[in-house]
């Protein structure tokens, strides 16, 4: 069964740890997975073969995996090209996500030719593309991408400074206005509050990370408002 079809609520929780993060291990990662399913997640984002695999069996809930790795001669780097394509495809992930921004990709590979080799090899597995732009969000559904989430909104140069939420979540309302496949809001959603208000705003589901699995990052907003408070 496919991952939209295994989901059963909105709420997708993403337990990444990369080798420069205190919580960096597959265990780790699936006992997250394990955390997040009993919090009431109804699926999980994870990045490697290794990690998906711990979590699938850990918990029963739908995966969308994908592939970080770094490349000298692109910025692109979650699910670059058909090599990471292979590795997750190895794994018994649901849903793969892929870059979907209109940067160059490494090795001269591009985004059109990823999707078919995908759709090609495996059918079975859906594809979320990750975009920074309304205009890539319209180009990946055209591309045969199964849903886009706003996962790079803010990472890419043409990007830098914005936010999801800017404006009333006026680029999600965009989205969901001129797609007709699901529209994920992903990326700095760090309170319930902004989590609820992305859903209000037209998004079909949602994916919070860090405010949830990244304890470095939350402690630090602790100590920042303690900081500021104690200066004030
Ligand atoms: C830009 C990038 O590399 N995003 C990654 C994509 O998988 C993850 O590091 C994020 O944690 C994820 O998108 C969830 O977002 P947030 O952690 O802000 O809730």
């Amino acid at each position: 069964m496919s991952f939209l079809k295994k989901l059963k609520g909105p709420f997708v929780v993403s337990c990444q740890a990369l080798e420069d993060e205190p919580l960096h291990s597959s265990e780790i990662m699936a006992k997250m997975a394990i955390a997040a399913e009993m919090g009431g997640a109804d699926g999980i984002r994870a990045n490697s073969v290794s990690d998906i695999q711990a979590i699938k069996q850990a918990v029963d809930l739908p995966v969308v995996g994908i592939l970080k790795r770094d490349y000298d001669d692109s910025d692109v780097f979650i699910t670059a090209t058909k090599k990471e394509l292979d590795e997750l495809f190895t794994s018994s992930v649901d849903m793969i996500a892929l870059d979907a921004t209109s940067r160059k990709r490494p090795n001269g590979e591009t985004l059109a030719s990823l999707v078919a080799y995908a759709k090609q090899t495996r059918p079975d597995i859906e594809l979320m593309a990750d975009v920074s732009s309304v205009e890539e969000a319209v180009e990946a559904e055209k591309l045969g991408f199964d849903c886009v989430s706003t996962t790079l909104i803010g990472y890419t140069k043409e990007t830098e400074g914005q936010s999801l939420f800017d404006d009333h979540f006026k680029r999600l309302k965009e989205m969901r206005k001129r797609l007709s496949i699901p529209v994920v809001a992903e990326g700095k959603l760090n309170t319930p509050e902004l989590a609820t208000s992305a859903l209000l705003n037209g998004a079909d589901f949602i994916v919070v990370g860090s405010a949830i699995t990244r304890p470095q990052l939350i402690t630090a907003t602790f100590k920042q408002a303690i900081d500021q408070r104690h200066k004030g």
